[in-house]
């Protein structure tokens, strides 16, 4: 079923020019009130396609609905999608409310109505102390959120995020991330983040859509697409597992699903590597295969474990995944 503020991808391609293709028969629907991440490697085409729904960008082939309306030729102002730039794009000479507010000039409301909604605005996005600085005076973080609560100010149905915590340190970007799931669950509308990052989309994603050379390879719930990759490539995108070729097949397996175990399969620690809660032994074993084992760490430093030693390896078959090429 369709439902309300539904964002669908009808066969679209991208092409610049007359390279290759950007974007290839891409398909898909966008749950309204949805947080999706479209993540993938550079150059798969994550952005391109983002600005085809922001319409910074025209479709070559194929159409783009928003509630069941095709909003394909429609300028960016009126498709009901908003868009907040990884450089937050704000006007330097204008004050952070005067920035929230734009949009609203443009559209000829009244300074009194705007600068009203635009301190609404602020408040959501916790700024509202901020408003006649101007943007050199604000910290990233800062400005990152006026430049959400700029977007957010056009009531969007689907607010489109191109990688927005990128420029942020490790500390703030996990604080936005949480902040950014707030907003988009208080808003009720539809989020669609782009970013390279794995983690990134795992913790906060309803839907993850990964994309490889221009298409989709696997879109679904986040835990779906973590615990069962269907290709090699979101297998190893993904990250947290071992690709194993077996005699009946290539398969996935949770690095954390590999344990040490006197009866297993032969191999040579390569690498130990401490990452806190686990150790991550790389271990060269049958057919020359690297597989990497998480031990918990107390487990770990019982036994511990030095590059050259030899250790034996299992898991359970039912944790295999096969792989589709
Ligand atoms: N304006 C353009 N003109 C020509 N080619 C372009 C243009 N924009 C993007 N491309 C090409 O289209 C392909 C997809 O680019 P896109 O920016 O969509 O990828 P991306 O997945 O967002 O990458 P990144 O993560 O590096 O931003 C790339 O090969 C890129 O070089």
């Amino acid at each position: 079923m369709r439902g309300g503020h539904d964002l669908e991808l009808v066969h679209v391609t991208k092409r610049y020019g007359t390279s290759a293709v950007a974007v290839e028969d891409v398909s898909h629907l966008f749950r309204g009130g949805s947080y999706v991440c479209l993540l993938g490697p550079s150059g798969c085409g994550k952005s391109s396609t983002l600005r085809m729904i922001a319409g910074h960008e025209t479709v070559s082939e194929g159409s783009i609905l928003l509630s069941g309306k095709d909003v394909t030729g429609l300028p960016p102002a009126r498709r009901g999608t908003a868009m907040m730039f990884q450089n937050y794009a704000l006007f330097p000479h204008l004050s952070v409310t005067d920035n929230v507010a734009f949009s609203l000039k443009m559209k000829g409301i009244a300074a009194a109505e705007r600068r009203a909604k635009a301190a609404g605005m602020l408040e959501l996005v916790d700024m509202a102390r901020y408003g006649d600085r101007l943007p050199a005076q604000l910290s990233g973080g800062q400005q990152q959120r006026v430049a959400l609560a700029r977007a957010l100010i056009t009531g969007p149905q689907v607010l489109l995020l191109d990688e927005p915590l990128s420029a942020l340190d490790p500390f703030l970007r996990i604080r936005m991330r949480a902040e950014l799931k707030r907003l988009q669950r208080e808003l009720g509308i539809s989020f669609i983040h782009v970013t390279h990052g794995q983690d990134e989309a795992l913790a906060l994603a309803d839907e993850v859509v990964v994309m490889n050379d221009a298409r989709i390879e696997q879109a679904g719930p986040a835990r779906e697409v973590f615990n069962a990759p269907r290709t090699e490539f979101v297998a190893r995108f993904m990250g947290g597992h071992n690709v194993i070729g077996l005699p009946h097949g290539r398969f996935a397996i949770r690095c954390d699903e590999i344990r040490l175990d006197p009866a297993g399969q032969e191999g040579v620690v390569q690498a130990v590597e401490y990452q806190g809660a686990h150790v991550a032994l790389t271990v060269r074993a049958v057919g020359d295969q690297e597989i990497v084992a998480l031990i918990p760490e107390a487990a770990f430093f019982e036994q511990p474990k030095n590059p050259g030693e030899a250790v034996r390896l299992s898991w359970d078959e039912g944790r295999l995944h096969r792989l589709h090429a």
